[in-house]
């Protein structure tokens, strides 16, 4: 008996990230910074569902506020795989948006790399992890690391990637009111570009930080608003180029606890880590 053919992947998740210490150690003749950071993935995301179509047409079904259906990293990695493989078939793409935009969560990057890792599977095009990761990285820095599938020490601009092995944990994440996009702060005159370079061994006994922390505070006082209020029950710092801040706490109950007690115009969840991306096991 022939295998049904495949025509819809629904609710595939596509978790946030955190960069739990960031440091810029340089930049590229192009302008793109050299940067060293510890990856975590959270079991918290947008979640996508693909339904398959025998036109090449790739379409985004409903709204993403702000975001133009042709510039949805979504729909720009879908026509990528195309391009790349030479599929002639096509998709309608759902997504359910749950992460801040421009937080600092890698939401629209994760979502690129669920797209890139679920239309592999609907178009069978079979492109292998690092043929994927090479065409994420087109699409954005953080792409190849959602690709990778685990907790990172990530490289370069965030490519060059080294597997982590981190204790499970939980975490709040607070979004403070504002959104920062990630150009203008790499492109800050403030910014120091030049924190001595670590090795992947010395990153547990490191004292390490957000570089990109101060430039952000110093333009929205929001974030350093946000980090104030959770520093009040756990150490706290800014993820990526920001808005959102987090910190670790001791046990689910405490994390409900500080979420409940959030203030607007703040907003607060709970996140528990999660050490393999849930669609990894869908690529070699
Ligand atoms: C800062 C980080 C840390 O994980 O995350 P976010 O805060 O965006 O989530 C990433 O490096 C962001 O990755 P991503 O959000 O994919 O950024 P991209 O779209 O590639 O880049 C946006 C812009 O930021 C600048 N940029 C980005 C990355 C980098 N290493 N050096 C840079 O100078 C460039 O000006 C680029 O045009
Ligand atoms: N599917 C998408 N989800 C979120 N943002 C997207 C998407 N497609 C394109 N973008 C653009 O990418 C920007 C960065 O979004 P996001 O990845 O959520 O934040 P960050 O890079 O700070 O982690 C957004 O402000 C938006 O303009």
């Amino acid at each position: 008996m022939d295998t049904p053919t495949l025509t819809r992947l629904d609710h595939c998740p596509a978790p946030a990230k955190l960069n739990l210490f960031l440091h810029v150690i340089g930049r590229r003749a192009d302008g793109y910074h050299l940067l060293q950071t510890a990856f975590r993935l959270l079991d918290w995301g947008d979640s996508l569902s693909f339904a398959l179509r025998g036109d090449s047409e790739v379409h985004r079904l409903g709204d993403v506020p702000g975001v133009p259906e042709d510039q949805d990293l979504v729909v720009r990695a879908a026509r990528l795989l195309q391009q790349a493989s030479g599929c002639r078939l096509g998709a309608d793409i759902a997504i359910d948006k749950q992460l801040p935009m421009g937080g600092g969560l890698g939401g629209g990057s994760s979502d690129a790399a669920t797209t890139l890792i679920a239309l592999n599977r609907l178009w069978h095009t079979g492109l292998n992890r690092a043929a994927l990761a090479a065409l994420g990285l087109q699409l954005g820095a953080d792409v190849p690391f959602f690709i990778f599938g685990s907790d990172a020490f990530a490289e370069g601009v965030g490519e060059k990637l080294q597997a982590l092995t981190l204790p499970p944990t939980w975490y709040v994440i607070v979004a403070p009111p504002v959104t920062v996009p990630t150009a203008e702060i790499f492109a800050a005159k403030d910014l120091t570009r030049d924190t001595e370079p670590m090795k992947i061994t010395d990153f547990a006994a490191s004292t390490t930080r957000n570089d990109l922390q101060s430039v952000a505070c110093s333009r929205y006082p929001e974030i350093g608003a946000a980090i104030d209020w959770l520093a009040q029950y756990a150490p706290a710092r800014m993820t990526g180029s920001g808005a959102c801040v987090f910190a670790e706490l001791a046990s689910e109950m405490e994390a409900n606890d500080v979420v409940q007690s959030c203030p607007a115009p703040l907003r607060a969840w709970k996140a528990k880590s999660l050490a393999q991306h849930p669609l990894s096991g869908w690529i070699d």
